[in-house]
């Protein structure tokens, strides 16, 4: 469960009059699945930012598994990070010198969780990347690190998945294979998903669209 409370953020270099995010809240139950729409600079990417526990917004609460996120500590925070969420940003931030394998599994690892060959082999699969297990992510295009950033982030089975644009560079097959994933595994998992978009045709897979314009939540016309 993920519950914003009366969210209003600006950057230093800005006031409170003209907040990048204002007055919003929201919440995301346990399994459910939820869209961020809105033109280019509405606060989509901030909104997530602080959702996802990294960008401390100026007013409001986040609550994130039960718990007010940035009323912890640096290490509550970043365990909580690191065990129950999954993120896919628009920079994939592979690690260089890694296999594709070893990449998806590096936050397995960091956790000390067991290993389950079964759920890598499932999402290599779904997100065609099977044969390129073995490949640095140098040598991969930017719509196969993307895939793998997306198998990255879902490999730990996190209790809510933050994605900004998970679809982004992929053509419209795989953009609609990897939503089809995604929607599958919050459903299955009881993951919850709370993703950006632009597209229309991506964001009908999830439960609900909420439009931001200029900082201000609307629901779905
Ligand atoms: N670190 C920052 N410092 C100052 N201003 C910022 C910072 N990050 C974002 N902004 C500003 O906040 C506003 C909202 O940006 P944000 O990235 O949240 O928009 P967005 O809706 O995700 O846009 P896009 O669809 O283009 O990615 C923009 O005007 C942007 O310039």
């Amino acid at each position: 469960m993920l519950e914003l409370s009366e969210i209003s953020h600006w950057f230093d270099d800005q006031t409170e009059a003209n907040a990048v995010v204002s007055h919003i809240s929201l919440s995301l139950r346990a399994g459910k699945s939820l869209s961020l729409m809105g033109s280019s600079g509405s606060g989509k990417s901030t909104l997530l930012q602080i959702a996802a526990g990294l960008e401390p917004p100026k007013q409001g609460s986040v609550v994130l598994a039960g718990k007010p996120i940035y009323q912890l500590n640096d290490s509550a925070l970043s365990q909580l990070r690191r065990n129950q969420l999954g993120f896919v940003f628009q920079q994939f931030n592979l690690i260089p010198g890694l296999s594709v394998a070893d990449n998806i599994l590096f936050q397995v690892r960091l956790n000390k969780q067991a290993h389950d060959a079964a759920w890598l082999q499932h999402l290599l699969n779904a997100l065609e990347l099977t044969e390129l297990q073995h490949r640095q992510p140098q040598q991969l295009s930017g719509g196969q690190q993307q895939r793998v950033a997306i198998a990255r982030a879902l490999a730990h089975r996190p209790a809510i998945l933050f994605a900004d644009e998970p679809t982004g560079n992929l053509n419209d097959s795989l953009s609609h294979g990897v939503m089809q994933l995604l929607s599958d595994l919050v459903s299955e998992a009881n993951t919850s998903l709370l993703m950006v978009t632009h597209s229309h045709e991506m964001a009908k897979y999830t439960d609900q669209v909420l439009h931001l314009h200029e900082g201000h939540l609307h629901a779905s016309a």
